[in-house]
């Protein structure tokens, strides 16, 4: 698990290395610098076919420590024989005390520097590569004027774009406030993976991210000591390995019971996926409650899977009170369709006594959507709740716009997550998990993804980790976000981005668990 930090937070650890364990600023600078320039050589000796001196590299920078930064690494690239120029915007007035300084050392040594004028911004076509240091965690407000006349033209080049810290335009945190934005190859940011450039539309602008440590004097271990509020948090593949070890002795009922809601009359694919996903995904005993039509097809697709059925005049509730109780976690909502029967069988569901983690997805999140009554049975029921929208569902849920929740997944995220008391899985690009104080953005997967049952594969697998024997659901959850990822980049290999189905993710996540040494036999 690593954290993802927003500006606030980066600045009291700046602060923190700076005045409280006495670190002289400019040498996080020159670790800063080094680590930009470093990067920009590693991929200029890449381009064998010339010499030092035939690479042309520009930084582009404005008067704050972002830009004493750039300054610092074309300093060093100059003296490392490349041909170098500073392209310099901003106000008259002296930059901050470490870009004065910079700036001193360059016009010492006669490094080439221009000042931007607006209207009349330098082409930059001649450039190999270009340094983004105009603007760092200190954007604070939308970018204009010649500012946003040179990252039009720094997008508009073909040089390979290396962004310092962050590419300027893009906020660190969860809120956007600069439309205009740099398009970088690569950004070399400093400390900490920050949450803008996880988040989309972030994520797209920053290219490859490199995380590079220049001696902050807090690490991901110390980081929740320094801040007030609990940052946000991305899992990482070695998290894979936190999945409690199979109890040796133990029998299918104890490596967990799943009781599975879903598929209506025409709709049977949905309860076959988040079955056969959930066998993937360690469950010992899974079983489907679906239309009578789901059986012969579930029983020949998941053989492993028990079958009980409800048919159009018998919701058989009396049956699935039973199987709620019995199980450890219960899954509903997949292919169930809204109708006054599937209605029924959601409140069936709620009301059954169980203590079990319920997993509320797709048609029982629309019934919830259009009956506000269900969120009393929410907020009654004993065991935790999981709820799984996509923007759309959630769209619905709240009444919010598509725009206005891509603009802001987190922040819906948390405050669903708070106003029901429910742990909440928002599905997009970079699916958000959250519960009351704790935030999850998920970095794996692919728009290849974005298929037919993709959703009722995860059911599944956050069931799996429901039953794989973690204290804390949350992280179990977005766990589970995670590894349905990787199996989607998997399946990308393997099948491609076009060509990928629901049930190849399904099919890959036993790769997924063996590659990460959590095969145990
Ligand atoms: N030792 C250190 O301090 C280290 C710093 N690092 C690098 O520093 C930046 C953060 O630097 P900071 O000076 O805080 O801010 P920026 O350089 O990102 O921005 C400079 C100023 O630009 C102004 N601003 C903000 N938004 C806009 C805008 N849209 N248009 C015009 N101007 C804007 C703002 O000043 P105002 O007074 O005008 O509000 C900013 O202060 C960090 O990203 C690192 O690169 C390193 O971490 C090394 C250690
Ligand atoms: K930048």
């Amino acid at each position: 698990m690593k954290y993802l930090l927003d500006s606030v937070a980066m600045k009291k650890i700046d602060e923190y290395s700076i005045k409280t364990t006495g670190i002289p600023s400019v040498v996080l600078m020159e670790r800063a610098a080094l680590s930009v320039s470093s990067f920009v050589e590693k991929l200029a000796y890449n381009k064998k076919d010339s010499g030092k001196k035939d690479i042309s590299i520009c930084v582009v920078c404005t008067k704050g420590n972002n830009g004493a930064d750039g300054l610092a690494a074309i300093r060093q690239l100059y003296l490392h024989g490349y041909k170098t120029l500073v392209y310099e915007a901003g106000r008259k007035e002296p930059g901050t005390d470490e870009y004065e300084l910079q700036k001193n050392i360059i016009k010492n040594l006669e490094i080439p520097f221009e000042c931007a004028v607006q209207d009349n911004i330098l082409p930059l076509d001649e450039y190999d590569f270009i340094i983004d240091a105009m603007f760092g965690i200190g954007l604070s407000r939308d970018v204009t004027g010649v500012y946003a006349q040179i990252i039009d033209e720094i997008n508009r080049v073909s040089a390979v774009k290396v962004a310092v810290d962050i590419p300027s335009g893009l906020s660190a945190g969860i809120v956007q406030v600069s439309n205009k934005k740099v398009k970088a190859d690569y950004t070399v940011t400093f400390g900490f993976d920050k949450t803008g450039m996880v988040l989309y539309p972030g994520r797209k602008y920053a290219g490859k991210v490199i995380v590079s440590d220049i001696g902050f004097a807090v690490s991901q271990d110390n980081v929740q000591k320094i801040l007030e509020n609990n940052p946000a948090r991305m899992i990482e593949k070695k998290d894979i390995l936190m999945i409690p070890e199979r109890e040796a002795d133990g029998n299918k009922g104890t490596s967990g019971k799943v009781l599975i809601a879903a598929g209506s009359r025409s709709m049977g694919g949905a309860a076959f996926m988040s079955a056969q996903s959930a066998y993937r995904s360690g469950c010992g005993l899974v079983r489907v409650f679906t239309h009578e039509n789901n059986k012969n097809a579930l029983l020949t697709l998941v053989p492993e899977s028990i079958c009980d059925t409800y048919n159009d005049k018998n919701s058989n509730c009396d049956e699935l009170t039973k199987w709620c109780t019995w199980a450890d976690c219960i899954i509903a909502g997949p292919g169930l369709s809204v109708s006054g029967q599937s209605e029924e069988i959601v409140k069936c569901i709620l009301q059954s006594g169980s203590d079990a983690t319920l997993i509320l997805d797709a048609d029982a999140l629309n019934i919830i959507s259009e009956n506000e009554e269900y969120y009393e049975y929410i907020s009654r029921y004993k065991g935790k709740v999981i709820m799984t929208p996509h923007v759309g569902e959630m769209s619905r849920l709240t009444g919010k716009s598509v725009g206005q929740i891509k603009g802001n997944s987190v922040e819906t995220a948390l405050c669903y997550s708070k106003e029901h008391g429910v742990i909440c899985v928002l599905k997009d690009a970079a699916t958000v998990v959250c519960d009351h104080d704790n935030i999850y953005i998920n970095t794996s997967g692919n728009c290849g993804m974005a298929t037919g049952g993709s959703g009722d594969v995860l059911t599944g697998v956050i069931a799996g980790m429901m039953c794989a024997g973690f204290d804390d659901e949350c992280f179990a959850a977005a766990l589970a976000v995670y590894i349905h990822g990787c199996a989607g980049d998997m399946c990308r290999k393997n099948q491609g981005i076009f060509s990928m189905k629901a049930w190849d993710i399904a099919e890959s996540l036993s790769t997924v668990f063996t590659q990460n040494n959590t095969d145990y036999n």
